[in-house]
């Protein structure tokens, strides 16, 4: 592996455990619609391909069949109007996460936050999190016209950032930020704690699988800091 100079994380199940937030926005636009709750695990198993999948796997569960146009659009509207209210209320990181952060941005690498969650919400949820410093770069779900899989908002922190993908690594949880990774040619690490669909991370083949981030402080500290002990 090149020398990784470029940290890109995913952010919902990755750096924070968001669901409890949605699940509420899910469940306040449900209500509107006429529709009982959802339950965490349903919630947790639609996230990853941003808003407006969440809302239509929620009204494909509550309907019985796919919405309409409206439907999904009035939905949608709902559901951003709730979210808005909690999206950085009591914020829930993973083990580790903070110091993680930390360290890498003292040692020098740039961080940038790739998410498919739309960019309106990102940086209040980064200020409250305390986070906003360490990132050079901040993407979301509707930042570009693709969004993970697709290769493309990867590919465009490693442009505006002037680091080629080769140096670059991706960090993510679900099968979404490993098809992007690979897609961008870029090194990935596979989460196991975050959403995945409800399925193994180990099934994407990352290239690596940690179930605690400070794995990469191993990863991609520990041989300069051989070095530097060593002279
Ligand atoms: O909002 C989503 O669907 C998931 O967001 P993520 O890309 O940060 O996991
Ligand atoms: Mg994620």
């Amino acid at each position: 592996m090149d020398k990784i100079e470029l940290v890109q994380f995913d952010l919902d199940g990755t750096l924070i455990d968001s669901v409890p937030q949605l699940r509420l926005a899910v469940n306040r636009m449900l209500e509107q619609q006429g529709h009982g709750p959802a339950e965490e695990l349903a919630v947790r198993n639609w996230v990853g391909n941003g808003a407006d999948m969440l809302v239509r796997r929620a009204l494909i569960a509550a309907l019985g069949c796919e919405p309409d146009a409206a439907q999904q659009q009035q939905a949608r509207m709902a559901f951003d109007v709730a979210y808005e209210g909690v999206a950085e209320h009591e914020l829930v990181f993973y083990p580790g996460v903070l110091d993680t952060l930390k360290q890498l941005h003292q040692s020098g690498k740039t961080l940038a936050i790739v998410t498919n969650k739309p960019y309106r919400f990102v940086p209040a949820i980064l200020a409250a999190a305390g986070l906003s410093d360490y990132f050079s770069l901040v993407l979301g779900g509707d930042s570009l016209a693709q969004k993970k899989p697709d290769p493309a908002p990867l590919l465009h922190v490693c442009r505006e950032l002037n680091i080629e993908p080769a140096r670059s690594l991706m960090i993510g949880d679900s099968e979404n930020d490993v098809l992007a990774a690979k897609a961008a040619g870029m090194a990935v690490v596979g989460l196991t704690y975050g959403y995945n669909y409800g399925r193994d991370i180990a099934e994407s083949h990352p290239d690596w699988v940690m179930s605690d981030i400070r794995g990469l402080l191993d990863l991609l500290l520990k041989n300069e800091h051989r070095k530097d002990n060593h002279g």
